[in-house]
């Protein structure tokens, strides 16, 4: 398997090429130059696998012959040993056509964790047998960010700086982050909104003596990699509720569309996936792009839902590269207008394209709350924000249609405790591995939204680090 950019300018490259560069060297994403396909008889035989086993068969074709098999098997196996439920991504029945499948079971309790758990073991990996060194730099609106330090902590062979808009993300959140004392872990409170830490991210990558002289890596899901491992639970869901013998639907809570384009790939792959209901909250440049054709950049406002207070969402760019039928210069050219103008209008077959598998949902806070207070009188369950959007657009999706919905639950009810105490009345609870996070310590710096700035402290840093 090699992989192309969707800006069709940088090297063409192999899965452990691709996971150590991230971002491609044109500003594009890396996508794979063609889909692996799924026959319907090899997913009959994989119904009734273990999500290890299963998450091995998805993945491998990607993975090729970049990560010797026998520990590559071991790094999936040790990474999903680490979820706290033995199916390690649920499925709850909510309606008659109605299910949630709960990602949030891993360390830090949010879907980060399924992809981050194994790219942080693929890193080492990938990095011992370059006999190299990392740097990495990610932005986080409050979930990439503990999922990635969780797995990059204390590995030798990687420094991690995150960057966090401050105090756009919620206290459980940035504890998660900041009472890590492992000394490779830098948290870099940001003047700014998520969308600008990601600016700051991938101008570090397009800085090329910067990137170069301290060699940048990636953990957001700007890395195919994070997308890889995210299709595996799709292909679950699907098997779960009979495909490929019935079709099936997904909500995804949405913000940076790495989600969301993960299950694309398992349609692309051969998986009956009909629609995926893009769900969105106020910040609700997604919902507006499915409505119109027509994507346009309005300022960011806070929200109950704050992981997905997102604007200029990147992994569209990977969705538009299919719907530019794969034409890289078309494409590049078209971003680049999109950043200068804050605006982009997609051709009208496009857009109908576009629509034949995906639909967008927006929620406001009060309908946020509102989903939250039903479901608890309903079902007793406590759902997080993020998996209250989902679900409120799935219960929307299932009054129509008959294929059977799936809402994906995002996050743990507890990283968000003030909204559902709003909403219930009741308090969610942290697990008891996170029970003095409230207490520890914290250590974070806090810089303005300027890449001067944030490049010279972590040179500064890094330096510090090579002394000490
Ligand atoms: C809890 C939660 N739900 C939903 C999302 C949105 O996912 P994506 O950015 O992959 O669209 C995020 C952030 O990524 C998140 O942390
Ligand atoms: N919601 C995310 C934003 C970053 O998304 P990513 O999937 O590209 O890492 C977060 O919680 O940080």
């Amino acid at each position: 398997m090699r992989y192309i950019s969707t800006r069709g300018a940088a090297p063409t490259l192999k899965f452990d090429e691709v996971l150590l560069a991230g971002l491609a060297s044109d500003g594009g994403l890396y996508v794979p130059e063609s889909w692996p396909q799924i026959s319907a008889a090899e997913l009959r035989r994989w119904r009734g696998l273990s999500y290890a086993d299963l998450a091995i068969r998805v993945m491998s074709p990607f993975i090729g012959d970049t990560v010797p098999q026998a520990a590559f098997e071991r790094m999936v196996r040790d990474a999903y040993a680490t979820f706290d439920h033995p199916a390690v991504v649920p499925m709850k029945q909510l309606g008659e056509r109605l299910w949630s499948m709960e990602l949030f079971h891993g360390p830090t309790l949010a879907f980060k964790d399924l992809a981050l758990q194994l790219v942080g073991r693929l890193y080492d990996n990938v990095l011992a047998s370059h006999n190299a060194r990392v740097t990495i730099v990610g932005a986080t609106s409050g979930d990439t960010g503990s999922a990635a330090i969780e797995a990059c902590r204390d590995r030798k062979s990687i420094e991690i700086f995150i960057l966090h808009p401050e105090g756009r993300v919620s206290a459980v959140q940035r504890r998660q982050m900041t009472t890590v004392p492992s000394k490779n872990v830098h948290n870099l409170a940001i003047q700014g909104s998520f969308d600008d830490c990601q600016d700051l991210v991938k101008a570090m990558f397009n800085d090329r003596p910067f990137r170069e002289a301290h060699k940048l890596g990636a953990v957001n899901s700007i890395n195919w990699a994070r997308i890889m491992a995210q299709i595996v639970y799709y292909f679950r869901a699907g098997l779960e509720l009979g495909a490929p013998d019935r079709s099936l639907r997904f909500s995804v809570p949405t913000g940076n569309f790495g989600n969301v384009y993960a299950g694309y790939a398992a349609r692309q792959m051969g998986l009956p996936i009909e629609k995926f209901i893009v769900a969105s909250n106020r910040n609700d440049i997604l919902t507006r792009f499915f409505a119109s054709g027509r994507m346009e950049i309005l300022g960011v406002e806070p929200s109950l839902s704050p992981s997905m207070d997102i604007q200029v969402s990147s992994n569209l760019e990977r969705l538009l590269f299919d719907l530019y039928g794969r034409d890289g210069k078309a494409l590049a050219a078209d971003m680049e207008n999109f950043r200068e103008r804050k605006s982009l209008t997609l051709a009208p077959e496009r857009h109908q394209a576009a629509l034949q598998w995906f639909q967008g949902f927006r929620l406001s806070d009060e309908g946020t709350l509102s989903e939250i207070g039903r479901l608890h009188r309903l079902t007793g369950e406590l759902i997080d924000p993020h998996s209250a959007i989902g679900i409120a657009a799935a219960v929307e999706a299932a009054k129509t249609g008959e294929t059977p919905v799936v809402a994906l639950a995002t996050a743990h009810p507890a990283k968000f405790a003030e909204a559902v105490k709003r909403a219930t009345g009741v308090e969610p609870l942290l697990p008891p591995h996170l029970a003095d996070l409230m207490t520890n310590p914290e250590r974070f710096e806090r810089l303005p939204n300027d890449l001067g700035a944030v490049e010279a402290h972590i040179k500064r840093r890094l330096a510090e680090e090579v002394h000490a």
